[in-house]
């Protein structure tokens, strides 16, 4: 039987960049949610789904020197915010290695390298890497430089994202570099990385949402309108367009029902089961 490699995705709720001298040395620091379904890819299996062409597959498992060939399958779109541009590089560095026999440390770095050169992302690979839950990223670069916990969220949360349009990455890397953000999105960091834990983190990615209105100007809608009166709701933030809310199973439909009734396309998550695997 194939095996695949497979790899959760990462949205990131907070960040700051932390610019270093070269792409392997810089990245941020952060922290964000671990999400499945998760990306694949089947290693001689014939066939391409659903269609994206990322290329940072290829320009990762180029660094290892290799080109593999086989399925993709990418369940959630690209420039949204879900990391799928740190998933593709991985998936093709994971693979490269595989064929060459290097170690998955050499792959992440790879990966980083080709994210942070094309400024598609700066901490999704060291996120994906731990990829469970809640992630916490003390310290930039790839894995194995970067100091990242992460920490298992409840069983029965969901994860429900409204996206209300795609938004290049390299433009809210230039957002979250200005002083107002910096500043307010270090005061949440120091916060949560003081006494790390889900109900932190939600009430500190809640406070930066609200106080720089990300909701109603990235997303054009009011997050605590939307969930007023909604039972069981951990908490939410905005990614890029996306309003990224954590539920618990019995408030999914209700939720799902008001974010779709405020025109948001809907998608349901689920935390990661763990980081990227053969399997
Ligand atoms: N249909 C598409 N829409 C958007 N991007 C696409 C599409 N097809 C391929 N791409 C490529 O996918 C990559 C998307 O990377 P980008 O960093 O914008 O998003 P992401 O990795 O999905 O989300 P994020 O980094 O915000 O978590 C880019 O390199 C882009 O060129
Ligand atoms: C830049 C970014 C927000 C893109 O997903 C992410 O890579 C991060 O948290 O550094």
């Amino acid at each position: 039987m194939a095996r695949c490699l497979s790899t959760p995705h990462h949205i990131t709720a907070l960040f700051r960049p932390v610019p270093g001298p070269g792409p392997g040395y810089s990245g941020s620091i952060g922290v964000g949610l671990a999400v499945e379904p998760r990306a694949r890819f089947c290693p001689g299996l014939d066939g391409w789904e659903p269609g994206y062409d990322l290329p940072q597959f290829n320009e990762a498992a180029e660094l290892l020197g290799s080109r593999p060939g086989g399925r993709l399958v990418y369940p959630l779109p690209p420039g949204r915010g879900y990391a799928v541009s740190a998933a593709s590089a991985i998936l093709g560095a994971l693979a490269a290695a595989m064929e060459r026999g290097a170690g998955v440390f050499r792959a992440y770095r790879a990966a980083h390298e080709v994210e942070v050169r094309r400024s598609t992302g700066l901490g999704d690979v060291a996120s994906i890497a731990c990829g469970v839950g809640l992630v916490l990223r003390y310290s930039p670069g790839p894995p194995g430089e970067a100091l990242v916990d992460c920490i298992p969220t409840p069983p029965g949360l969901y994860i429900i994202a409204g996206e209300a349009g795609s938004m290049d990455t390299s433009r809210l890397i230039e957002m979250y570099s200005s002083q107002r953000f910096v500043d307010e999105v270090s005061r949440s960091l120091s916060r949560i990385f003081r006494e790390p834990s889900l109900d932190r983190f939600f009430e500190e990615a809640e406070r930066v949402t609200r106080l720089l209105s990300l909701d109603s100007r990235l997303v054009g809608v009011e997050a605590h309108r939307i969930l007023s009166g909604v039972g069981d709701v951990y908490g939410y933030y905005v990614k890029k367009r996306v309003l990224v809310v954590a539920a618990g199973e019995g408030s999914v439909g209700e939720i799902v029902g008001r974010m779709a009734g405020a025109g948001l396309d809907v998608r349901l998550l689920k935390p990661s089961t763990g980081p990227p695997r053969l399997e």
